[in-house]
């Protein structure tokens, strides 16, 4: 017997900063330059072994484009975390984040796990957003960021396992955390 626990995260940012790139990497290990922007959202899972228990990710990937914005509420009420993601080549898209952070903890779930990813890391050449700026930030508020790149497999795995998924928060999240399969 081996337990599993079931870790709900949600994907939130700007259209077009790569959070279908980012969830693609992780689950199938893929990378498509022409990817389409997301419809509604999709939902996705991986299992991973995690010291002596698997950990299944229930990922729901959001669209950004602000046609869909009033769906997100549907995706990150049942989240036990959020992994927030701009693109470190627009300043705009930090912006977005920062207000994405606000709306999580005005309308979020209490206690959501916030993870922050300043994805397109492998274009550093033409980055607008330091790092330091974003890490400043994402200390204000609790959360833990890291530089990824979808297109190079940077800090993929890194961001999912990287979420505190020993917060209380997520360990009383109840009966979603405890089946047990054979
Ligand atoms: N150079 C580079 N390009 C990337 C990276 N990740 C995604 N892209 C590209 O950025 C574009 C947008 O990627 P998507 O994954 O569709 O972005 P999204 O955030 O899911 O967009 P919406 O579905 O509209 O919210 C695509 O052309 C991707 O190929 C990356 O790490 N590096």
């Amino acid at each position: 017997m081996m337990a599993i626990r079931e870790l709900k995260v949600c994907l939130l940012g700007d259209t077009g900063v790569g959070k279908s790139s980012i969830v693609c990497r992780f689950v199938q290990d893929h990378f498509d330059h022409n990817i389409s922007p997301t419809i509604g959202a999709s939902f996705m899972t991986k299992t991973v072994p995690c010291g002596n228990e698997l950990h299944k990710f229930l990922i729901w990937d959001t669209a950004g484009q602000e046609r869909f914005h009033s769906l997100a509420p549907m995706y990150y009420r049942g989240s036990a975390a959020a992994v927030i993601v701009y693109d470190i080549t627009k300043q705009d898209s930090f912006h977005t984040l920062k207000k994405w952070v606000k709306e999580l903890k005005e309308h979020g779930p209490e206690n959501i796990v916030m993870a922050i990813a300043g994805n397109k890391c492998d274009l550093s050449d033409i980055r607008e957003v330091p790092l330091k700026d974003a890490k400043e930030y994402a200390e204000s508020i609790g959360a833990v960021v890291v530089e990824t790149s979808a297109k190079n497999a940077i800090n993929i795995e890194e961001l999912f396992q990287g979420i505190n998924w020993t917060s209380p928060a997520l360990l009383t999240a109840g009966p979603h955390c405890a089946s047990l399969v054979p």
